[in-house]
């Protein structure tokens, strides 16, 4: 296949070693924010892959589907604008999938971490928060990952209905927020942590990344399956339906 990367920051230029490493596919094009966005730029790619910053990749949007070439986005902290992006994409009968983690490490841990707050859901003993921890060079927080993760323990344990960013000194933590944490640290490739708290045990659940190219061999698989998608049901689409496929 051949892939235009959009962004040559950190994870750009890993997910170009991983095209490059696979024997398979080839590099059409890696624009950077120098690069005057049009439709032709991406066309005669059979796949785009976005790791910019939010304002970047809404920003090339629509050039992106109009040029007709389905594209996987790695970009985090556009969440807010989710349901207009899904219309805009829905309305050019393009194909978009995104995931803030491409790691199947990472999408392992998030279904564990579900289940755990589903367990714990009918037992008011338990108590569980969230954290994350990054790399100085990370714009957004909490982390993409964070705020899926957010998203399925308020899904699964009906004891917790809003997550809270940050900690006040004007109040005490009510027992129903959800507490998801961030620290910023030199180089850290990404990590998350589920803990479940009570006053006879503590468990907790992490995912520890050893470098980014998990990330990068994630997006790409994910491009591969969302090119042959694109052919028969253009959509938008998350890395659960890719998994899911996977697993049927
Ligand atoms: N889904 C996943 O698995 C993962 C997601 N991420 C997410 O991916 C995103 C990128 O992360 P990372 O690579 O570490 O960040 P970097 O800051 O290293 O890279 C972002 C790149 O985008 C470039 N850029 C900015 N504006 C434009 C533009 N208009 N057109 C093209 N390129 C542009 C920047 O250029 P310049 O430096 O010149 O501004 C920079 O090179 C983040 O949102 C991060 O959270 C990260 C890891 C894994
Ligand atoms: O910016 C990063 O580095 C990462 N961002 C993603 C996120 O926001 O969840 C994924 C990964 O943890 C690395």
């Amino acid at each position: 296949m051949r892939f235009t990367l959009v962004g040559n920051g950190r994870m750009g230029t890993q997910v170009a070693q991983v095209i490059g490493q696979s024997g398979r596919h080839e590099i059409a094009a890696v624009i950077d924010i120098d690069t005057p966005i049009t439709p032709e730029l991406f066309r005669g790619s059979d796949a785009i892959i976005d790791f910019t910053v939010r304002d970047a990749f809404l920003l090339n949007l629509p050039a992106i589907l109009s040029s007709g070439v389905p594209v996987v986005v790695g970009t985090t902290g556009w969440d807010d604008v989710r349901e207009t992006v899904r219309s805009q994409v829905s309305d050019a009968g393009a194909s978009l999938l995104w995931s803030s983690n491409f790691s199947l490490g990472v999408n392992i841990f998030l279904r564990t971490v579900r289940e755990a707050a589903r367990l714990i859901s009918p037992f008011p003993q338990f108590d569980i928060a969230f954290a994350e921890q990054h790399h100085t060079g990370k714009a957004d927080f909490p982390s993409g990952t964070a705020l899926r993760a957010a998203d399925m323990i308020l899904e699964a344990n009906r004891r917790k209905t809003t997550v809270v960013r940050e900690l006040s000194d004007e109040r005490k933590l009510a027992p129903e927020e959800l507490h998801v944490a961030a620290i910023r640290l030199g180089t850290v490739f990404g990590k998350h942590s589920a803990f479940i708290d009570s006053e006879l045990d503590e468990i907790v659940i992490s995912h520890t990344a050893k470098s980014r190219a998990g990330f990068a061999s994630g997006s790409v698989e994910a491009a591969e399956w969302l090119a042959g998608r694109h052919r028969t049901t253009p959509g938008f689409y998350t890395m659960d339906d890719f998994l899911n496929e996977k697993l049927s």
